[in-house]
């Protein structure tokens, strides 16, 4: 892999954690998210995603990690930052990378992936775009069309790959296998070991959301434990 830019070799090899909270749910407020994603830096994150303007726009002014950025606008089809205009936006709240669908699905503005990336670019010189893959052919694709960093976010989403227990770890090998560009797992790594498996599938990097930042399913997974008994 060429020499990388400097705000990606910041995030190789370590953990991103994702610190989002959903409509209506009890920890979706901009201080909370922020005070959350404070707390996983304190425990060695490298990084962090985070979704909503608000919520960006507090997180970027009191953390010294690269911040992946994200507005996702409904809850099926192409909702993660699905247009320019949206992508815009985050990249204006300060973060180094947005993160975007990158599937090959139609976008809501009519624009393709590489146009988004471009205009993107042109609008915010130096931001970086990570492109949220439901398959080893939209990776494919999204490389081509200029994103900097593939991540295995929609897996199990779009259609294209089975929803795996736990990281599509095939996924990561076939993407792996092709990519010139910062490879991210993300999507389902509950444990430790699994962010490790992923590792040594030849990820650059792992995101872990849920496991970390989503107390409602934490506890009910042990909930269901406890019930089991
Ligand atoms: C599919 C989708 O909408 N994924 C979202 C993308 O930002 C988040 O809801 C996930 O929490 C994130 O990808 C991390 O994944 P996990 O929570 O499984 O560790």
């Amino acid at each position: 892999m060429p020499a990388l830019n400097p705000v990606l070799e910041r995030l190789r090899g370590g953990l991103i954690v994702s610190a989002q909270a959903y409509p209506g749910e009890p920890m979706r407020d901009p201080r909370t998210m922020d005070q959350v994603a404070q707390a996983c830096v304190a425990g060695g994150a490298v990084g962090i995603r985070a979704q909503g303007l608000a919520d960006l726009a507090l997180i970027t002014q009191h953390l010294d990690v690269p911040v992946i950025g994200l507005w996702k606008d409904g809850h099926d089809g192409v909702f993660i930052t699905p247009t320019l205009t949206h992508a815009v936006a985050v990249a204006a709240t300060g973060v180094q990378l947005v993160a975007l669908d990158g599937t090959r699905r139609p976008r809501p503005d009519g624009r393709t992936l590489a146009e988004t990336i471009a205009e993107l670019k042109a609008a915010r010189p130096g931001v970086l775009v990570m492109a949220d893959c439901g398959g080893l052919d939209d990776a494919r694709a999204a490389q081509d069309a200029g994103a900097d960093v593939l991540g295995t976010t929609l897996a199990g989403y779009t259609g294209e790959r089975p929803p795996t227990d736990g990281p599509d770890l095939e996924l990561i090998d076939q993407v792996a296998a092709i990519a010139e560009v910062p490879l991210v797992a993300e999507g389902r790594v509950h444990t430790p070991a699994q962010a490790a498996r992923a590792m040594d599938h030849g990820a650059f990097a792992v995101v872990v959301g849920t496991a970390i930042t989503h107390p409602t399913t934490i506890t009910s997974w042990f909930v269901d434990a406890v019930a089991r008994r």
